[in-house]
């Protein structure tokens, strides 16, 4: 039920008192975003939310984004790039939310990769299920799509 207020916070999610009001806040533990209000639970438990850094290349549908007008890398060059991307966040030598924004080929890395609840059937299949396979907070092995080479974050 969305919005209950005495229901559980969504897994990730933290109340936290904010030193200067006293006023609670939350925090998502793995976004480090937080917000005044208190997040809903999932529209509909079949949905998750997931951010993602997507590398395209020069077989993606469509080999162009708001970085690079003509990607020209090869499938196998995509792949080593994003295995250094994933190597990287693992090492906390850096943030998904760093990297997305930066280097993600997909428009959404405007929102630092994140594509917002979505449920079975949204998405493309290989990226769907891998997806679903994630828990909330785990990041993905690399997955390939017609768009391009992807590592996914469950966020919720
Ligand atoms: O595949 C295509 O013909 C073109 N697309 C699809 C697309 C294009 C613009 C916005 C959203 C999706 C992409 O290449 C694409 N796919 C994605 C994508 C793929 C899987 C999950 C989430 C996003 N992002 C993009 C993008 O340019 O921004």
């Amino acid at each position: 039920m969305p919005n209950d207020k005495d229901g559980p916070l969504p897994e990730g999610w933290e109340m936290r008192k904010s030193r200067s009001t006293g006023m609670a806040y939350f925090l998502n533990t793995y976004t480090k975003k937080s917000q005044w209000e208190r997040p809903d639970a999932p529209a509909d438990p079949g949905e998750v939310r997931c951010s993602h850094i997507l590398v395209k290349h020069a077989g993606s549908r469509r080999p162009s984004s708001w970085r690079e007008e003509n990607i020209t890398r090869s499938k196998e060059e995509a792949l080593e790039i994003l295995k250094g991307y994933r190597k990287q966040i693992v090492a906390e030598e850096a943030t998904f939310v760093d990297i997305a924004s930066k280097y993600s080929d997909c428009s959404s890395a405007k929102r630092g990769g994140d594509l917002g609840l979505f449920g079975r059937g949204q998405m493309q299949k290989p990226f769907e299920e891998e997806a679903y396979k994630l828990k909330i907070g785990q990041l993905s092995k690399p997955v390939e799509t017609d768009s391009g080479v992807h590592i996914i974050l469950r966020t919720a």
